[in-house]
């Protein structure tokens, strides 16, 4: 089985969209790529996801497992395009963008003032002890803070450095409240503030510093 990368891709792209700098010549914001059962396949892949992290199979079960993901992997062979035209990241209707590589988390608000979402880590995400992962749990301040940055500057940033302050256990499968805001900028300099929340008690805080990227640059 090759990776997707070693793969060619197998439908034609819109020329008019390649990349030109920045993480996309313009940011798309789509609803509609995919189709409407996009959204449902993200979940069932999560879904498939959080049953490896806790199956035990046996050498039989494995290996048919292994067969009918080969399957699926040959399916959507035929229908790779490049990142620019591809659905993930720009389903602003789905969780996440429809970004299967983010926890999954939903905007409540977003603006210039910053971006208040729920953020639910899933057995998926476990890191030890029946609590998440500390690196998912940046990856959300990463894309959540890199979010307010965006839409404070009305441009793409990129992130500088992030520090987490782990503060108490981030449990699985609750939603979660999280919070991302621009506290200061300084020229292209965008200093982020983050904080996630089990209902009253503080899981983990965010400072990060993200910098407004320079036109063509990547
Ligand atoms: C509701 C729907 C709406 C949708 C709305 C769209 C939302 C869409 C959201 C997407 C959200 C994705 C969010 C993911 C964001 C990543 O995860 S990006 C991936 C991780 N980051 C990287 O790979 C960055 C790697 N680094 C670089 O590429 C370059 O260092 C950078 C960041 C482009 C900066 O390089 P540069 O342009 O040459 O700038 P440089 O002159 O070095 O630095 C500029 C200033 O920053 C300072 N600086 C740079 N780095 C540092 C540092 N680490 N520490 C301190 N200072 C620093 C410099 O000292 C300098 O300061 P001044 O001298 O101006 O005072």
């Amino acid at each position: 089985m090759t990776g997707a990368s070693e793969q060619a891709q197998s439908v034609q792209t819109d020329d008019a969209a390649q990349h030109t700098g920045g993480f996309r010549a313009s940011f798309d914001v789509t609803t509609e790529r995919g189709g409407q059962s996009y959204g449902e396949m993200v979940e069932q892949v999560r879904t498939f996801m959080d049953k490896v992290r806790y199956a035990s199979p046996t050498p039989d079960l494995a290996d048919e497992v292994i067969d009918d993901l080969k399957k699926l992997n040959a399916k959507l062979d035929t229908m790779l395009v490049d990142e620019w035209t591809s659905p993930s990241g720009t389903r602003i209707d789905l969780p996440s963008r429809g970004n299967i590589t983010l926890p999954p988390y939903e905007i409540l608000d977003g603006g210039p003032e910053g971006v208040e979402a729920t953020v639910t880590f899933r057995r998926f995400h476990l890191g030890g002890n029946g609590v998440a992962h500390g690196g998912h749990v940046a990856i959300a301040f990463d894309d959540l803070g890199g979010m307010a940055a965006a839409l404070k500057l009305g441009g793409v940033a990129r992130t500088g450095y992030l520090t987490v302050h782990y503060r108490s256990l981030t449990p699985l499968e609750t939603p979660l409240a999280i919070r991302t805001w621009v506290e200061r900028f300084e020229g292209r300099k965008y200093f982020v503030r983050g904080t996630l929340y089990d209902g009253d008690r503080l899981c983990a805080e965010m400072e990060a510093l993200f910098i407004a990227l320079k036109p063509g640059q990547a």
